[in-house]
C-alpha cells in the first residue's frame, strides 16, 4: 500500500497544523539522548526539539511506510519498437546506517533491459527511495532494490550501482572524508552476458 503524502504513517495521528504527533515516550528517549549528549533539555532552545526529531525520523524511515513494489505495477506495453536497455542514472538518495543511525548520502544507478514492458521511469527513483528510506547497509539497499525491479518487471536483466558516503565514517570513528563505497547487484543478461555487463557499467560511466 502506497500512502499519499510519504512521512505520515498509516496509524500516526495528526494535530491541527497538519503534523504528526509524536509519542510522549519517543520524545522522552530523545530527552534522555540530549542529557546523555552533555545538554539540558528543559533549555527554551531544546523545549521543541524531541518532537521536531521524531517527526524528522518519521521521513528519515518513510519507507516502512510503504510498499516499494507498488510504484512498479503499472507498466506500458507500446515503446515505439524500442528493446534496448532503460538507465536512470545518478539519482541522488539519502539513507541511514543500521549500525549508527548515520546519514548515507549517494547516488544510484538504476538499469534494467526491458522484455515487452516498460516503467514509468520515476518509478525507478522511487522504488530506490522506498528501500533507501529505511534503517540500512549500503549491500542490502543494492540488492533490495535490484531484487524488487527483478521480481516485479520480470525484464531480462537489472543493473544497480550505488556510490555513497558514510556519515558514521566521516562525523566519527575513523573520520575519513570523501571516501565513496561503491556496491553492484547485477541480475539476468549483465551477469550473464559480458557484453550487456559492459554497455551499461559503460554507460553508468565505470
Ligand atoms: N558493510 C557495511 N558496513 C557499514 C555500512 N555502514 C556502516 N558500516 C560499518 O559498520 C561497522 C560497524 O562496526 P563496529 O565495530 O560494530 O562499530 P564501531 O565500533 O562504531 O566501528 P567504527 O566505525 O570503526 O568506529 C563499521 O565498520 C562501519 O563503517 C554499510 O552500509 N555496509
Ligand atoms: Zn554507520
Amino acid at each position: 500500500m502506497v500512502f499519499p503524502i510519504a512521512h505520515i504513517h498509516y496509524n500516526d495521528e495528526i494535530d491541527g497544523n497538519g503534523k504528526v504527533i509524536v509519542p510522549e515516550e519517543v520524545q522522552d528517549a530523545i530527552r534522555t539522548l540530549i542529557r546523555w549528549s552533555g545538554d539540558d533539555p528543559s533549555r527554551e532552545g531544546l523545549l521543541d526539539t524531541p518532537a521536531r526529531v521524531g517527526r524528522a525520523w518519521r521521513e528519515y524511515c518513510a519507507g516502512y511506510a510503504e510498499d516499494p513494489s507498488a510504484h512498479l505495477s503499472r507498466t506500458f506495453q507500446e515503446v515505439g519498437g524500442y528493446h534496448e536497455l532503460v538507465l536512470l542514472k545518478d539519482i541522488p538518495f539519502q539513507s541511514h546506517c543500521e549500525h549508527h543511525m548515520a546519514p548515507i548520502i549517494g547516488k544510484a544507478s538504476i538499469a534494467y533491459m526491458p522484455t515487452d514492458r516498460v516503467v514509468g521511469i520515476s518509478k525507478l527513483a522511487r522504488v530506490l527511495h522506498g528501500f533507501a528510506q529505511r534503517l540500512q547497509v549500503q549491500e542490502r539497499l543494492t540488492a533490495e532494490v535490484a531484487n524488487c525491479i527483478w521480481e516485479h518487471l520480470k525484464p531480462e536483466g537489472v543493473a544497480v550501482v550505488i556510490e555513497a558516503q558514510h556519515g558514521c565514517m566521516t562525523g566519527r570513528g575513523v573520520k575519513v572524508h570523501g571516501v565513496g563505497m561503491v556496491t553492484s547487484k547485477l541480475i539476468g543478461c549483465f551477469l550473464d552476458d559480458q557484453s550487456s555487463r559492459k554497455e551499461v557499467m559503460s554507460l553508468m560511466g565505470y
